[in-house]
């Protein structure tokens, strides 16, 4: 029979224990949508999972935690629905991962949500600085470049900002860099390694492909429209899906992967390394996108830009001035409390 293993509270355990934890409490901000879905469905299978908190404003939400209740995984799902329920479905968890928000349709950009999305992610962290703010945040919500300067501005407010535990998920693009590299070059995309620096919207999007692993080469005429589709690769979703949302599957695996990472680094695994979008001071930006190296608590090194060829520095300075705005957006709405923020 399964039995709980109780556990001191989350500080106590990190700094004093020597026994490897490899259970977690994991929560899903947005458990009932396109990628919440299938991303609490991968959750569930993945055992360093124990508990399962299904959390969304969609009243069914308690039916998605009771279907996902019946796979014969150890681990424990409970269902939350209603703003009511945030509280008791974040409280206690180590790792939070957040798909909640509006999806774009076609002809918007990822800042077009901004309006929608901005508050969403405003009220998840105003209450995890009571009820988790130890927790590892996983942000999925767009606009990206906005989110997590917005989820960072509500720790800092509220005295709790760990800028190590919050991360802006841009995996996909590392994951959409792999596939379409090695569909050209004809290597298994599961082996590639493209880092992707940056932002995770458009020209903010800058792969670096002269890092991939393995080496790859790319013919000159081909490089600008492989990183362009890298970069264009939602709407490519967004277009295909005709007004029914964005991508969704590729996502949750993405999320999955990167919960993943977060959860292995936590059980003291060594040399895990994720692309992703935090709160930085390797380039003039104080938000970026580069490869961080992970640990028990959260990022442990900044691995930075490092060596790029030409082509991506130009990319790069493309990137810097989007950037730059997005990240003030984020920061103004909560530093001004302008819940009206276009
Ligand atoms: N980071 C990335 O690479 C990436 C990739 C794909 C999608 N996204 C973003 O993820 C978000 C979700 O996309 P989706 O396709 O799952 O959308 P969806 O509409 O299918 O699902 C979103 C879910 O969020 C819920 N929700 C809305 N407001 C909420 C709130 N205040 N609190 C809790 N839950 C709330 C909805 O009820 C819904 O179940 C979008 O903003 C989308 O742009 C990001
Ligand atoms: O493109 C979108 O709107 C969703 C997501 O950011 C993506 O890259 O697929």
């Amino acid at each position: 029979m399964f039995s709980r293993i109780v556990r001191p509270t989350l500080n106590t355990a990190r700094k004093f224990s020597t026994s490897q934890q490899n259970n977690y409490r994991v929560t899903v901000c947005g458990a009932a949508g396109g990628i919440g879905q299938p991303l609490s469905l991968l959750l569930k299978l993945n055992p360093l999972v124990t508990e399962l908190n299904c959390y969304d404003i969609a009243p069914f939400t308690p039916g998605v935690a009771c279907d996902l209740s019946h796979i014969e995984t150890a681990s424990k799902v409970k269902g939350f629905a209603g703003q009511e329920s945030l509280k008791d479905a974040l409280s206690n968890a180590e790792v939070v991962v957040i798909p909640a928000g509006v999806p774009r349709k076609p002809g918007m950009t990822r800042d077009d949500l901004f309006g929608s999305n901005a508050n969403v992610v405003k009220t998840i962290f105003e209450c995890a600085t009571e009820a988790c703010p130890d927790a590892i945040f996983c942000i999925i919500t767009n606009p990206v470049n906005s989110c997590v300067p917005i989820a960072c501005e509500v720790m800092k407010k509220a005295n709790k900002l760990n800028p190590r535990r919050i991360f802006g998920v841009s995996t996909l693009d590392i994951v959409r860099a792999n596939t379409f590299v090695g569909e050209m070059c004809g290597v298994n995309p599961k082996e590639m390694n493209v880092p992707v620096i940056g932002g995770h919207s458009g020209i903010t999007i800058v792969p670096l492909f002269s890092r991939a692993t393995p080496k790859v080469s790319i013919p000159k005429d081909k490089l600008d429209a492989l990183t362009k589709r890298v970069q264009e690769a939602g709407t490519e979703v967004v277009n295909a899906k005709a007004g029914h949302g964005s991508a969704t599957l590729s996502m949750a695996y993405s999320g999955a992967r990167f919960a993943n990472s977060i959860l292995r680094a936590l059980t003291g695994e060594q040399d895990v390394t994720e692309c992703a979008y935090v709160m930085s001071d390797v380039t003039e930006v104080e938000y970026f996108a580069s490869p961080v190296k992970l640990g028990k608590c959260g990022i442990e090194q900044n691995c930075g830009v490092g060596d790029i060829n030409e082509y991506e520095e130009n990319k790069l300075c493309e990137a810097m001035e989007q950037l730059k705005k997005d990240i003030k957006k984020g920061i103004e709405f909560v530093q001004k409390g302008d819940k009206k923020c276009k």
